[in-house]
């Protein structure tokens, strides 16, 4: 695999549904959630989701950790998730900064619930349920969007 180069706005794929992934395939794409891994750490995000690199699949990685980007973020070891879902999101939302590694040198304020109920699917197929708040409730809802072909952009008051 030649290495990964983020799609930076205006790049088509970041504007469509991403694909569903089967169990059969979470093997197969091993190779390419670990140079996911390493293209975020390098760009010290806090996440990043697959269709960022070109690979239109339902996958993000959450990683939230005190970084030069987000020096109050929480730290979280980093989670890789795959056909994530929202099962549940509070009415109460709180505007935020954020920033994108598709969209360099811009942070806009947007409103995100402060707590959401996520289901996910791990590498090796376990069906992880979790309640979320705060800035890792931020990120992830961040990441679902990037599967849904929306951008923070879209969402900035
Ligand atoms: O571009 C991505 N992820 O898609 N990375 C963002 C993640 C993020 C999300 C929400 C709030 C702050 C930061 C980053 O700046 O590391
Ligand atoms: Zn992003």
């Amino acid at each position: 695999m030649d290495a990964l180069t983020i799609a930076q706005l205006g790049n088509p794929i970041l504007r469509q549904q991403a694909e569903t992934l089967t169990p059969s395939q979470y093997n197969d794409y091993a190779p390419f959630f670990a140079e996911l891994e390493k293209i975020m750490l390098e760009h010290n995000g806090v996440g990043i989701a697959a269709p960022q690199v070109s690979e239109s699949v339902r996958a993000f990685i959450v990683a939230s950790r005190p970084n030069p980007r987000y020096p109050n973020a929480p730290m979280m070891a980093p989670t890789l998730m795959l056909n994530p879902e929202i099962t549940w999101q509070s009415e109460e939302t709180e505007k935020d900064w954020e920033g994108c590694l598709s969209i360099p040198g811009m942070r806009a304020k947007v409103s995100r619930s402060t707590h959401i109920d996520v289901r996910y699917h791990t590498l090796d197929g376990e069906v992880v349920s979790t309640r979320m708040e705060g800035f890792i409730a931020r990120i992830f809802q961040h990441e679902l969007d990037h599967l849904n072909g929306i951008v923070f952009l879209d969402r900035a008051d």
